[in-house]
């Protein structure tokens, strides 16, 4: 805890003692430690509430979840984030619950922005968003793990499989961005009419890979909805 705050120029507390303090409460505990969190919370806000705001980032609790365990009017903001919020580089989207107002929204898209971008969408869009932007960094990470190991197997050696695994997926990834064509038309300027580019997509459609990765968000989705339930 103390190289904690050392390193980051934070204070300590008990959950207990924040909850007393803060104006935004972030609840970042696994979904089944929400309850005792909100609970201490509650008995800290007292059971009028505070003009705090409480924003969850746990994967599939909803704001009715969230506002039944915490004093009537608590204001409540619903967030998936993502992973490369380390890097300021985070997609966040944010839900509102019914007790929270556009000054409760706008302080946490303000807290979030400084992880990366943030959007507003209903709630009911969550669990498809858990499973495109909360998961996707990982599937992400499948596709370098296996373009390395393919690299090895064809006779480069790790350090360079590495390499030039990355540092296409950064550039690519920059082309998506930073430029105005979709991902189809940047495929086809890869693709070579009869070329090396056609013989590989060619391969992954044989094997499925779009159904594949298409199932899988529709597998996340489902999930994040067990979750919530
Ligand atoms: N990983 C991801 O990419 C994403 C995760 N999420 C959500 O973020 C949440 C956290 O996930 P993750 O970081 O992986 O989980 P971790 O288990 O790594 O972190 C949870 C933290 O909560 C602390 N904690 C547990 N109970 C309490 C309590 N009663 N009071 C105060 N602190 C407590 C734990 O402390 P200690 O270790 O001391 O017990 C731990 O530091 C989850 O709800 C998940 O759904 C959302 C989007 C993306
Ligand atoms: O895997 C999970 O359940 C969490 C939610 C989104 C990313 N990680």
């Amino acid at each position: 805890m103390d190289a904690v705050v050392e390193q980051h120029g934070v204070r300590a507390a008990t959950a207990a003692e924040a909850a007393q303090q803060a104006d935004v409460h972030v609840l970042a505990v696994k979904p089944a430690d929400v309850p005792a969190v909100l609970a201490t919370l509650s008995e800290a806000a007292g059971h009028e509430g505070r003009d705090a705001v409480v924003v969850s980032v746990a994967a599939g609790v909803t704001t009715a979840a969230l506002e039944a365990g915490l004093p009537d009017g608590m204001a409540v903001v619903r967030v998936m984030p993502n992973t490369p919020a380390v890097l300021g580089a985070g997609m966040s989207v944010v839900s509102r619950g019914s007790a929270a107002d556009d000054e409760s929204v706008r302080l946490a898209c303000a807290l979030l922005g400084t992880a990366g971008e943030v959007l507003e969408l209903p709630e009911k869009q969550l669990d498809a968003v858990t499973a495109t932007s909360g998961s996707g960094p990982a599937y992400v990470f499948y596709l370098a793990e296996a373009m390395i190991e393919g690299a090895v197997l064809q006779g480069l050696s790790r350090p360079v499989a590495r390499q030039l695994t990355l540092q296409t997926i950064l550039g690519s990834a920059r082309m998506l961005v930073e430029g105005e064509d979709s991902p189809t038309v940047l495929r086809e300027r890869v693709s070579s009419p009869g070329g090396t580019t056609m013989a590989a997509v060619a391969t992954l459609d044989a094997h499925a890979t779009r159904a594949a990765v298409v199932d899988a968000i529709r597998a996340a989705t489902e999930r994040s909805v067990e979750l919530g339930a």
